[in-house]
């Protein structure tokens, strides 16, 4: 594998919504250890061109490719390539943060200690109530969580910080940290600050 191919890479990609489009002509190359920050205002497409990179949306124009494959065409991702965490929290709310987490580590068929990845996001007390009775911030640590379970190389994260705390928030910074620093990918959205220590982290603004 070329050094080009080894990551994720935009070439002219355009995202539309209906007839309008959102951005076009966007060029980005996120190799192994790299992080970018994906900023815009309210609606400017941050979700939507995540979608598009996970290869859940088509491009308007241009190509996404993983590892020099076409993530809308070929069979790119493989088993464990990809962690997308979109802007809802995709937790049962009639399941425990636990019961969550267990059937998430069985779908994905990943490995870690469910228990320990609630306890790093300060949740572990409330690890066993139904997740409806959680409040948002609750809700958000629980389903990050799962950053310490996956084994995944590329993070895409729309809103990880969304509804966190202070405490939280370094927490979530020091998780994306060790991720890239361990030579995994991460590209996120974010309104709200975020700390990646001892980690440059790419800006891209929509
Ligand atoms: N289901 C939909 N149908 C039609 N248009 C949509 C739909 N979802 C979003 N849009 C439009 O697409 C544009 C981009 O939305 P998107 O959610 O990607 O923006 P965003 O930058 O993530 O916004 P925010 O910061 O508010 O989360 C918005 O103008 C929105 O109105």
């Amino acid at each position: 594998m070329t050094q080009s191919s080894a990551g994720l890479t935009v070439q002219s990609l355009a995202c539309a919504r209906g007839r309008r489009v959102l951005f076009e002509q966007l060029d980005m190359t996120l190799m192994p250890g790299q992080a970018v920050r994906v900023t815009g205002d309210n609606g400017r497409g941050k979700t939507t061109l995540l979608r598009t990179l996970a290869g859940l949306r088509l491009p308007h124009a241009g190509r996404v490719c993983w590892a020099g494959r076409d993530v809308h065409t070929e069979d790119a991702f493989a088993d464990g390539d990809l962690l997308y965490l979109g802007h809802e929290n995709a937790l049962n709310p009639d399941l425990t943060a636990v019961e969550n987490l267990t059937a998430l580590r069985a779908l994905h068929g990943c490995r870690g200690d469910i228990r320990a990845g609630l306890q790093r996001f300060g949740v572990e007390a409330t690890a066993d109530r139904p997740c409806r009775t959680l409040s948002a911030g609750q809700r958000r640590r629980s389903a990050l969580a799962r950053l310490c379970l996956d084994g995944a190389r590329l993070w895409l994260l729309d809103e990880p910080a969304a509804a966190l705390d202070a405490a939280a928030r370094q927490v979530l910074g020091d998780v994306i940290g060790a991720h890239v620093a361990a030579g995994g990918l991460a590209l996120f959205t974010t309104h709200e600050a975020l700390e990646i220590p001892q980690t440059p982290v790419r800006s891209l603004t929509l």
